[in-house]
């Protein structure tokens, strides 16, 4: 039987703030970096190796994911960064508080913008300093691939390919893979995985920096998942 670790970060300094963060590069806040090594400890508590680690190419998720392998002492295995596990782009609302989002813009609406699969938070356009189109780690993005906003069906998208194309394959060739990356990556991947629909998938709330555990038999189908705790 294969397993397959999927993780979201530690807390970033936007979680604490309460803040939209998307595709903004912030760092782990200090409860963030005790976070990830917590869940390292419990990886190895339980016996767990990986021989490749997969993430996005924003900072909270790479520092996880080698704070993680450090207390593994698994430093030396192949991570793959890829930006299609970053975090769903979250348009304009990247940077916002999430509270002051509420009182100007009601529950209702925000809830919808953050947990309906198929709604769009509002977008940026290209003159904004946030646009992805003007960072140089995406100077290889086609302009269709570049976001001026994303719901989390778009941002399935982008990631399944990924996940199909590699992340599959290096569980074809049995190796015991980790993914860490972002709560709504996260939920686009564990949305495809479980088959769950997008009433199903607005409940699912990812806690940062705890392992989900899936099994797998030999053709790769899910047998069960679960939090490592
Ligand atoms: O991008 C963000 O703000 C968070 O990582 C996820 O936020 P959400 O839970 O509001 O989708």
């Amino acid at each position: 039987m294969q397993k397959l670790v999927l993780l979201r970060h530690g807390e970033s300094v936007f979680n604490q703030e309460g803040r939209f963060t998307g595709w903004t590069d912030v760092d782990l806040s200090e409860e963030g970096f005790a976070q990830a090594k917590r869940a390292g400890q419990l990886l190895a508590k339980h016996g767990y190796n990986f021989d490749a680690g997969f993430t996005s190419v924003l900072k909270r998720s790479i520092k996880t994911l080698h704070i993680v392998l450090e207390e593994l002492d698994h430093l030396w295995i192949p991570v793959t960064k890829s930006w299609r596990l970053n975090e769903r782009f979250y348009g304009a609302l990247q940077g916002l508080n999430k509270q002051e989002t509420i009182e100007k813009y009601g529950e209702e609406q925000v809830h919808k913008w953050r947990r309906d699969p198929n709604e769009h938070p509002p977008a940026i356009t290209k003159d904004d300093d946030r646009y992805p189109g003007k960072d140089v780690r995406y100077k290889n993005l086609t302009g269709r691939e570049l976001p001026l906003t994303e719901n989390l069906s778009e941002t399935m998208e982008r990631v399944l390919p990924f996940w199909g194309e590699v992340i599959v394959h290096a569980m074809r060739e049995s190796k015991q893979v980790i993914i860490c990356a972002h709560g709504n990556s996260l939920r686009a991947l564990i949305k495809y995985i479980d088959l769950m629909s997008d009433e199903e998938v607005t409940d699912l709330e990812i806690p940062t920096a705890t392992p989900w555990v899936y099994e797998l038999d030999e053709e790769l189908n899910r047998i069960r998942h679960y939090y490592l705790e």
